[in-house]
């Protein structure tokens, strides 16, 4: 049975996620992401679970940097998950005494405009999780009113359900990842996809564009770009890279050997099956077979055949 490390504590959407990908495996609840990746790193978990990227809000920062920094982890499978929120307190509060507000800034910024109709002077303060903020609040004397989380977080920590569905939009998905310290690669299943982080060489007029190149040339589609900062000053910026297709694949392995060759690190986070099951339209010249006819016409002429 793997031990998988999450983001916790019990109750987190996170958890929820874990639950769904792998039934069987025994929890480890960690108090941030960080945390988690890292019990993966020391061996003290065989895997972990982690949220990457939403619908509306788009990457979770905190995962989209530690995946760039410390030992490297590979991303083994992905689930899509319809997250709903709940404004959760102790019970007898009423809406109008709600004035301090506590969740994951990932879910704050998908209920702002429940917060800033109905709470509109509430300050709003981000926690570690969202359960974290739900356990927060259960504690005589908190400081806060109401945590923003799962329905099950408030069951798990004794909180009462002021609202329901406060989510901004009602068909919000996250999408989470299952992690495993580098090994064995999933099988290419025909609709897969790659993540990968690449930091530049230097900064010239056209970098993007170049890195850009590498995948247009070869017909492998993006599905998520997200630039964060290396830390190393005002403009200074690695990328994050999400695309279809499997590093098996003719065309992904020579877009990302395109990019090894003009970057200065590319730090490969994975291949693996996509949770929506949508295959990628693949051009006929971008096919593995065009890649191989290719390669054997170009052993051809460099024997001296024309
Ligand atoms: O897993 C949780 O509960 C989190 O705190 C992270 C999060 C926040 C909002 C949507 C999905 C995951």
């Amino acid at each position: 049975m793997p031990r998988l490390a999450y983001l916790g504590p019990e109750g987190t959407f996170t958890e929820e996620a874990l639950r769904l990908m792998e039934p069987g495996a025994e929890r480890l609840p960690c108090a941030t992401v960080g945390a988690a990746l890292n019990a993966v790193r020391s061996g003290e978990a065989d895997g972990a679970v982690v949220p990457l990227e939403n619908s509306l809000e788009g990457g979770i920062t905190t995962t989209l940097d530690e995946f760039a920094w410390g030992e490297p982890l590979l991303i083994t499978a992905e689930l899509l998950l319809p997250v709903r929120f709940s404004l959760l307190a102790r019970p007898d509060t009423e809406l109008v005494h709600i004035k301090r507000v506590y969740s994951h800034p990932a879910a704050i910024t998908q209920c702002r405009g429940f917060v800033n109709r109905e709470l509109p002077d509430a300050v709003v303060v981000s926690a570690p999780s969202t359960a974290a903020a739900a356990q927060e609040v259960s504690l005589p004397g908190s400081p806060y009113d109401a945590a923003i989380a799962a329905r099950i977080a408030g069951e798990h920590y004794g909180l009462v359900e002021i609202a329901a569905n406060i989510g901004d939009r009602t068909d919000t998905m996250t999408r989470f990842v299952r992690v495993s310290r580098p090994g064995a690669l999933p099988e290419p299943t025909g609709s897969d996809r790659t993540t990968l982080v690449v930091f530049l060489a230097d900064d010239h007029p056209g970098a993007l564009l170049e890195m850009l190149t590498e995948f247009s040339v070869r017909g492998v589609n993006l599905t998520r770009i997200e630039s964060r900062p290396t830390g190393d000053g005002i403009g200074r910026y690695f990328f994050h890279f999400d695309f279809e297709g499997h590093v098996a694949d003719a065309r992904v392995g020579e877009a990302i050997s395109g990019l090894h060759r003009i970057c200065g690190e590319v730090r490969f986070l994975g291949s693996y099956p996509r949770a929506d099951g949508v295959s990628p339209q693949i051009k006929p010249a971008t096919t593995d077979e065009a890649f191989a006819e290719a390669t054997d016409w170009l052993a051809h002429i460099r024997q001296g055949n024309s």
